[in-house]
Parts: structure tokens; C-alpha cells; sequence
């Protein structure tokens, strides 16, 4: 399909058409606004992304994760220099694990980190807890003056949260994502910004899956295919870093 057809189809920019760039992109480059745009960093927290943290302990491959923290941190570096608000979720609950769901909840069955947790007693009370080691965000990605944070306690970031009233309310119709894992709480918010209307797109080099390399392929040709579209670090902070600089509009303050 061709680019021009993707902002007929698609939605028009709102606000000045000058301000609006073409993302390279698969399946076809992606015209946005980035004043429309939001980057969502998914769970950068030290369970997800650090030795000795939930997945690393359950077995899962997470050596990809160093050149994953640098290619998000070269991210938001760009889009907090192009004014594209950052936001973050942190996945997690609270220290009694009420917010985990009990044996009623599918939670309870299908959570690695609590499934960990039962079979090593040792470990209780430490994986995604509120407050841990583990449920904290790396520190190389801390959050920086202007960056947002929402909480989740599910997989995507767009069930039980005040993500979408947020977004709405700042006209953001664009979502970049990046983090860990592609394949589950990347996905699953991808998804659901989705069936909101939202345009959904991934940095596939800053994003890292849970489980085996098949795994990652076919999330990215899920959001390739039916969900979104599919970039990268480069194309993005090339795309963003050569928007021409906003006009001052008759309304702004001098
Ligand atoms: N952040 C995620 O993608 N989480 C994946 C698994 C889990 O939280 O158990």
C-alpha cells in the first residue's frame, strides 16, 4: 500500500500538515504527527531485564536485554528532544500479591513470576512486588522530569489503567512501543491500543521477547500483519530528529 493512502485510509493529521513525517515502516511507511505521538517503554524493570530478576530466574533467555536498555534509552533521548512525551508501564503488584488475583483469577495459573514464586518458597514475596528490587525500573532507563509512569497489574498496559482517558485528553493518537516482553505485555497493549483506534507501531530492535527466538518473529508478524506496523531505533530518531522546527502560532505566548 502505498504511503498516501495510509493518511487517507488511516486518519488525517491534526494541526499543521508541515509538522506531519513519514515513518519508515513495515508493512508500509507511516504518516504521523508527532505532536500526536506518545513513546510507551513496557516494563524496563529489573524482573524483566536484569540478571537476577523474575524471567532470568525462570529459566527464560534474557541476554538480549543489554543492547534492548541502550537502543530504549537512545529512544527517549530523541523523542524527549523532539517534545514527544515518554511514557512508562510498570508491571507489578502490591506486596500481599492482592492484585495478582487468587486461585479465582487465570492470573494466578498462567503468572511465571507467581508459579516461581510457588515452587521456590524461597523467593516469596519477591518477584514484582511493589517496592522490590525486581518490580523497579532499570536504572538506566530511570523516568526523567516530564516522562509519565502508569502502573499495570496485568499484561497490557490498556486494561484497568487511566492510559487511554490520558491519551485521549492530549490528542496522542500514536503509540511507539519499545520494552520487554514482544511477545506478551508488548503485544497485548499493542493489541488493545489497537481495537481503541490508536495506530500502533514497534521498535523491533528495542524490544526483547520471553521464550525462544520463534517467539519474537511471530509477534512482530502479528503487529506487522493484522495490528501495526513495525520499525526501528534508527528510522525513528532519524524521522523525528529532521521534523522542521514548529512555527510559533498566532496564540502562543511571547
Ligand atoms: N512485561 C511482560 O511482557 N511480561 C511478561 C511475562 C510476565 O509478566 O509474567
Amino acid at each position: 500500500m502505498a504511503e498516501a493512502e495510509i493518511a487517507v485510509s488511516g486518519y488525517a493529521p491534526a494541526g499543521p500538515e508541515g509538522a506531519a513525517v513519514t515513518l519508515p515502516a513495515r508493512p508500509e511507511p507511516l504518516r504521523l504527527n508527532p505532536s500526536e505521538t506518545a513513546v510507551i517503554v513496557v516494563d524496563m524493570q529489573n524482573a524483566y531485564a536484569s540478571e537476577g530478576g523474575y524471567l532470568d530466574i525462570a529459566g527464560f533467555d534474557i541476554s538480549g536485554a543489554k543492547s534492548v536498555i541502550a537502543n530504549i534509552r537512545t529512544t527517549i533521548e530523541a523523542a524527549r528532544a523532539a517534545g514527544i512525551p515518554v511514557i512508562f508501564f510498570q508491571n507489578g503488584w502490591d506486596r500481599n500479591y492482592a492484585e495478582a488475583g487468587g486461585p479465582g483469577s487465570p492470573n494466578y495459573y498462567k503468572s511465571n513470576a507467581l508459579k516461581t514464586m510457588r515452587k521456590r518458597p524461597e523467593l516469596a514475596g519477591s518477584l514484582l512486588s511493589k517496592g522490590g528490587w525486581d518490580y523497579a525500573l532499570v536504572d538506566e532507563l530511570a523516568p526523567q522530569e516530564g516522562d509519565f509512569l502508569i502502573p499495570k497489574i496485568r499484561y497490557s498496559g490498556f486494561f484497568n489503567t487511566g492510559i487511554d482517558s490520558f491519551l485521549r485528553a492530549r490528542g496522542i493518537r500514536n503509540l511507539v512501543f519499545v520494552g520487554i516482553a514482544t511477545n506478551v505485555c508488548v503485544e497485548s497493549s499493542l493489541r488493545d491500543a489497537f481495537h481503541l483506534e490508536y495506530f500502533g507501531v514497534v521498535l523491533e530492535d528495542a524490544t526483547h521477547q520471553a521464550g525462544p527466538p520463534f517467539a519474537q518473529q511471530a509477534a512482530i508478524y502479528n503487529i506487522e500483519t493484522f495490528f501495526g506496523w513495525v520499525s526501528t531505533v534508527a528510522d525513528f530518531c532519524g524521522t523525528i530528529s529532521q521534523r522542521p522546527p514548529a512555527e510559533a502560532s498566532p496564540t502562543d505566548k511571547a
